[in-house]
C-alpha cells in the first residue's frame, strides 16, 4: 500500500488505520501510564496502535526514516528535540511519509502549544482517530530542517548553559535560572545576521516557522506552523532591563510593541558574528553559517483548528 493515496488533505479526512508510537523515556514529564492510555484508547476506536521506546539520541530518525509504508501515522511522544528528530527521517520519505503527530510530553512542548494538542492522551488518541490535520510548514538550515526556531544570543546561551541531567531535574526551572544568571552576568555578543541582503547587528536574532517560543510564550503572530513563511525577530540590546520587558512582552504576546524589536519576513538568512552560540528546535547546535530558508514541502500534522 502506498501512503500518497491515503493522506489526508482536508481537516477530517484522515484514515487512519495504524499508527506507530515511538517515545523517549527521557523527555521531561515522560509518563508510561500516558502512553498505555493513549495506546489503549486508539485500540478502543479500532486503531491498531504500535508501540516503541527509543534507546538512543538519534534512535527517532532512523525509525522514521526507515517506516514502510504499514503505518499511517507516526506518533511522537516526547518534546521539540524528539520531533525534530523525527521530522529529520520523515522528509527522506518525501510523498510516502505518513502524518505526524504529538503526544506531548518535554519540557517546554512549543509545537505542542502551536498546534492546541490536548495534554490528555485520551483526547490526544481522539484527535488522531479524528483525522484533523494540517499541514506543517519546515524550515531549513544549512540543508538540515527544523520544525520551529534557529536563534543565536541570549537564548542561544541560555541552552548551551543547561545540560541535559539539570533540564531533566529541574525542567523550565534550569532554563529561568540559566537566564537569569546570564542576564545579570552581561557575557553576551553581538550576533550579526544577513537577512536577504541586508547585514543586521544585533544581541538575540530568531528565525520562527512559529507563533509560538519557549512554551505558551508568543514571539510573533505574523506565522504560524501551519501556515508558509518565516519570521526573523531580533532584539537590539540585553540589558537586564530590557530582556525583562522582553519577558513580560512575550508573554503578552506584544513583543513586537517593544522598543528594539524588529520581526520581519525574511526568506534567506546567514548567522554570522565571532563565538555566537546557536539553539535549533530549544537544543543546542553547532554554530552553522550554512543558510536558513523555508522548507518548501510541509509535512502532515495531527492537530486542533486553531486561530
Ligand atoms: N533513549 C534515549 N536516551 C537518551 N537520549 C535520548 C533518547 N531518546 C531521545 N533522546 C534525546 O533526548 C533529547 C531530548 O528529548 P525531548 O526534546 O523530547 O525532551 P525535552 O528536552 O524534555 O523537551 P523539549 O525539547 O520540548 O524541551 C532529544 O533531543 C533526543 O536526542
Amino acid at each position: 500500500m502506498t501512503l500518497t493515496a491515503t493522506r489526508p488533505i482536508h481537516p477530517g479526512d484522515a484514515a487512519v488505520r495504524s499508527v506507530l508510537v515511538v517515545a523517549n523515556p527521557v523527555a521531561g514529564g515522560f509518563r508510561y501510564r500516558a502512553l498505555e492510555r493513549f495506546a489503549g484508547r486508539l485500540d478502543d476506536l479500532g486503531i491498531r496502535c504500535e508501540v516503541v521506546l527509543t534507546r538512543y539520541a538519534g534512535h527517532l530518525t532512523e525509525i522514521a526514516r526507515g517506516l514502510d509504508g504499514r503505518h499511517d501515522a507516526l506518533v511522537v511522544g516526547g518534546g521539540d528535540g524528539s520531533i525534530n528528530e523525527a521530522v529529520q527521517g520523515l522528509v527522506t520519505l518525501g510523498a510516502a511519509a505518513p502524518t505526524l503527530g504529538v503526544l506531548p510530553f518535554g519540557t517546554a512542548n512549543v509545537l505542542a502549544h502551536e498546534l492546541a494538542l490536548p495534554f490528555s492522551p485520551v483526547a490526544m488518541a481522539d484527535l488522531v482517530s479524528d483525522g484533523a490535520t494540517g499541514p506543517l510548514h519546515l524550515g531549513r538550515v544549512g540543508g538540515r530542517p527544523f520544525v520551529l526556531m534557529v536563534s543565536a544570543g541570549f537564548d542561544g546561551d541560555v541552552v548551551h548553559a543547561v545540560d541535559a541531567a539539570t533540564k531533566r531535574r529541574w525542567g523550565k526551572l534550569a532554563y529561568a535560572g540559566a537566564a537569569l544568571r546570564l542576564a545579570l552576568a552581561r557575557r553576551g555578543r553581538d550576533v550579526v545576521v544577513e537577512a536577504d541582503g541586508r547585514r543586521i547587528t544585533c544581541r538575540l536574532a530568531v528565525v520562527t516557522t512559529a507563533r509560538f517560543y519557549g512554551g505558551p510564550l508568543t514571539i510573533t503572530r505574523a506565522t504560524h506552523a501551519t501556515r508558509p513563511g518565516l519570521r526573523l525577530v531580533t532584539l537590539a540590546d540585553d540589558a537586564p532591563g530590557t530582556l525583562a520587558k522582553a519577558a513580560v512582552a512575550l508573554g503578552l504576546g506584544r513583543l513586537d510593541r517593544l522598543a528594539g524589536v524588529s520581526d520581519v519576513p525574511v526568506e534567506k538568512v546567514r548567522f554570522l558574528g565571532e563565538g555566537i552560540r546557536m539553539q535549533v528546535d530549544g537544543d543546542r547546535m553547532d554554530t552553522d553559517h550554512g543558510l536558513v530558508e523555508a522548507d518548501p514541502v510541509p509535512l502532515r500534522v495531527f492537530r486542533r483548528e486553531v486561530d
